[in-house]
């Protein structure tokens, strides 16, 4: 174990439940994570799994952590954080809320500066996470470590320097995996329309996926070549290829992916008010 963080959660849901499997035993003991839900079976759950303390409310323990992540949905933000206020001093606040600006979470916190905004994905669950991270002037060297850590235990980090950069992250890789998901729905359902089992088509489409996604991560090539080489002179793909373009699928993604990053900052101004 590389140290003794105490971390504190606030929200004991999907993404906290992620981040807490990948901490616990590997960047810190389950005895140094506190976590806050008044949901007592997310709170049960999580004291079962990890043997982590939680608590239904904020309280004291959350000012004797070294960080505290914001683990609860933007809606709810505004009220927590306020409640947070009166147990924050020095510790680094870590947001993973998608939305929320850093200077909204200040303002909370009566001028607060140790804020990271973070945002992670699902595959976290699995080790597998990649997260977009932007750091206030006001984190110490020491706490910006200490934040990428926490969501090293999970995957890889991107840092950036501008925080308007969060919302495209969002777009892209926060919510990707939805997308992906969708896809293998798709594929799924065309292999079961031409009369394979569900069970193949899922297996076909995942394996695929797994097995082209290592492929470009591997590959010093460009993914698009990579496409290229699938694609052979009037046969299936590009067959499939030309009726996507016909479709307008590519647009229709890099529009939907626009919309996510558009409902991120729509999402910013609507919580972030007061
Ligand atoms: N899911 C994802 O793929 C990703 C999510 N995020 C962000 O992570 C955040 C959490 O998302 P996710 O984990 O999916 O959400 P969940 O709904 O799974 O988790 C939120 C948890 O917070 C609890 N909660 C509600 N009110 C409070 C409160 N006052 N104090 C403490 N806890 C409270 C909820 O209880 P109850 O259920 O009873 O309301 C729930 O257990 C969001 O801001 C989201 O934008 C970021 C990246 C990816
Ligand atoms: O859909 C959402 O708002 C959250 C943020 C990224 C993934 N899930």
């Amino acid at each position: 174990m590389q140290n003794d963080l105490k971390i504190g959660f606030i929200g004991g849901g999907n993404m906290a439940t992620a981040l807490i499997g990948g901490l616990v035993g590997k960047l810190t003991a389950a005895g140094n994570i506190h976590v806050v839900d008044p949901n007592a079976e997310a709170l049960q759950k999580l004291e079962r799994k990890f043997g982590v303390a939680g608590a239904p409310q904020i309280g004291d323990a959350l000012g004797q952590c070294d960080v505290i992540v914001l683990a609860i949905k933007p809606q709810q933000m505004k009220d927590v954080v306020r409640q947070l206020q009166p147990f924050v001093s020095a510790q680094l606040v870590l947001s993973i809320a998608a939305g929320i600006r850093t200077a909204d979470l200040s303002r909370w916190l009566n001028g607060h500066a140790a804020i990271v905004r973070a945002m992670p994905n699902t595959p976290a669950l699995i080790g597998q996470g990649i997260t977009g991270m932007v750091a206030l002037a006001g984190v110490s060297p020491a706490q910006r470590d200490a934040a990428d850590a926490i969501m090293r235990a999970v995957g890889q980090t991107v840092w950036l320097d501008d925080e308007a950069l969060i919302d495209p992250v969002t777009a892209v890789s926060g919510s990707g995996p939805a997308y992906v998901f969708y896809f293998i729905e798709a594929m799924q359902q065309a292999a079961q329309e031409m009369g394979l089992t569900a069970e193949q088509g899922v297996q076909l489409a995942i394996a695929t996926f797994t097995g082209a996604s290592q492929l470009a991560a591997q590959s010093s090539e460009p993914v698009s070549l990579l496409r290229e080489r699938v694609t052979s002179k009037g046969g299936t793909t590009y067959a499939a290829l030309t009726s996507m373009e016909a479709s307008g699928v590519k647009d229709a993604i890099v529009l939907a992916v626009k919309a996510a990053a558009a409902r991120g900052r729509e999402l910013g101004e609507e919580f972030g008010k007061d």
